[in-house]
């Protein structure tokens, strides 16, 4: 899986509009798990998930422009849809890059069924752990088949609870 080491050459890593800087000393992303998330729900340890992405917002509750309250609602969970109903600015969501700790730690099933029978290797590798979207794109454009073959291919994607109940 050597492909997997492309996204770490840089500090910072790209995943649509959102950045997160890698804050671990070891240069990795650190991955939390849902149930670790949810212990982080009150006004002196809120952490949010938005995007996949884990943000501790403690110091950032007092200063939201949309008031504490909000945040809290949210704090220990997934505040995506939140975020994105409110039509965040663009400041708000560079901003984001501060408060970001690490991102959620996710199972993978790669489905290769429709190219299971011809050339696709792939359905050796059935489950990966601690991938991200960013990952999912960058094996996603390293898979060397012809297109036809690529787009038969589905990521299938769970929180790792949801997996193992
Ligand atoms: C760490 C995550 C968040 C950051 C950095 C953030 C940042 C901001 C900023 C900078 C504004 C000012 C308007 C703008 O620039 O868009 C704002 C407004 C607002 N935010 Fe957030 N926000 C976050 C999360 C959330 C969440 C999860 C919710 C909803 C549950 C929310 C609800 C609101 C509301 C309702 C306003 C509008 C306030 C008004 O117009 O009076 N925000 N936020």
């Amino acid at each position: 899986m050597g492909r997997s080491g492309k996204t770490n050459d840089s500090k910072t890593r790209e995943d649509g509009n959102h950045t997160c800087e890698e804050t671990p000393e070891d240069g990795g992303v650190k991955y939390y798990t849902l149930e670790e998330v949810q212990t982080h729900n009150m006004s002196k340890d809120a952490w949010l998930i938005i995007h996949e992405k884990v943000y501790d917002i403690t110091s950032f509750l007092e200063e939201h422009p949309g008031g504490e309250e909000v945040l809290l609602e949210q704090a220990g969970g997934d505040g995506t849809e939140s975020f994105e109903d409110v039509g965040h600015s663009t400041d708000a969501r560079e901003m984001l890059q501060q408060y970001c700790i690490g991102e959620l730690h996710m199972l993978v099933d790669l489905l290769a069924d429709s190219c299971r029978s011809s050339c696709c290797h792939w359905h050796h590798v059935p489950l990966l752990h601690a991938r991200t979207p960013a990952f999912l794109s960058t094996i996603h454009q390293g898979l060397d088949y012809p297109n036809h073959h690529s787009t038969a291919i589905a990521f299938r994607v769970w929180r790792v609870e949801e997996h193992s109940k």
